[in-house]
């Protein structure tokens, strides 16, 4: 499996998702609730882009949005492929076994019969689950569930993945854990990266740029370029002091927001 992004200069210098000018309005009851208003927002190939923000800020709706699942009610929304997406919960067919859940990603993406089991041991060890396949899902932890959830990610060959809180229900050591797991697939595999989280520090410990939406309705209220080399780590002080102005401008957005 060719996980080094071996596309041609001119396909790797287009965006792997483009969002323009999106507001999105939802009925709730009689009354259109602005989930989002007026989000620019590109996303390289390559790049790994944190998004935070105080909780129905939108982040949820942009990334469905990205993902295709809904459409805004103005503006555009474009993506070089059909993204994968993961979620907090794993999502995983309990009636399949690990290996059989990332084989159906497998098949769903076309991948010959042949070829499918050595991808999906391929895949396996990929996430460190090489001698895990037959494991049905109640047999897997939580951390391991999220791994699976995210070789079944990697199995649909996109290049784009988007992922909503998808660490938020594991303990301190192993969000850690897949933290490190996560940032050396992303460097692998030229993969381009949209997270969702309200953890500023998981939000910096992750991205080349972390983007804070303000409060409903959501709008881009600042970006910041994380001027840090991974590896890095949750305790490094150099996120620890990007996510200390963070969180003071999250905290200054929430009062605004609540005063409003
Ligand atoms: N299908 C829907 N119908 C009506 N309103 C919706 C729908 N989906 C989202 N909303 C509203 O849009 C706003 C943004 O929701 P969204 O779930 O995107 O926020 P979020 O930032 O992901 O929140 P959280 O951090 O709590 O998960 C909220 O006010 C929510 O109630």
């Amino acid at each position: 499996m060719t996980l080094v992004d071996e596309r041609s200069p001119q396909t790797q210098a287009s965006p792997r998702a483009t969002v323009r000018g999106v507001t999105k309005v939802f009925s709730q009851g009689n009354q259109g609730v602005t989930a989002l208003d007026g989000i620019d927002l590109d996303v390289a190939p390559g790049e790994f882009v944190t998004v935070l923000g105080a909780s129905g800020c939108g982040k949820s709706t942009l990334l469905q949005l990205l993902a295709g699942l809904d459409k805004p009610t103005s503006g555009t929304v474009e993506t070089s492929s059909q993204p994968a997406l993961m979620f907090q919960e794993s999502a995983l067919f309990p009636w399949l076994t690990a290996a059989g859940n990332i084989e159906l990603a497998l098949k769903l993406a076309g991948v010959p019969r042949k070829q499918r089991a050595d991808r999906v041991q391929e895949l396996l060890t990929l996430v460190r689950l090489g001698s895990a396949g037959e494991r049905r899902v109640h047999e897997l932890s939580g951390g391991q569930r999220q791994r699976i959830a995210l070789a079944r990610s990697l199995g649909q060959g996109a290049d784009l993945l988007l992922m909503d809180e998808p660490f938020a229900a594991l303990d301190a050591i192993t969000r850690d854990v897949l933290h490190e797991e996560l940032a050396d697939l992303w460097q692998r595999t030229g993969m381009s990266v949209v997270f969702v989280t309200h953890n500023v520090r998981e939000a910096v410990r992750l991205g080349q740029r972390v983007v804070l939406l303000s409060s409903r309705p959501g709008r881009v209220l600042r970006t910041w370029d994380v001027e840090l080399s991974q590896p890095r780590t949750i305790e490094d002080p150099g996120v620890g002091a990007l996510s200390a102005e963070i969180t003071a401008a999250l905290r200054q957005e929430i009062s605004r927001h609540a005063a409003a």
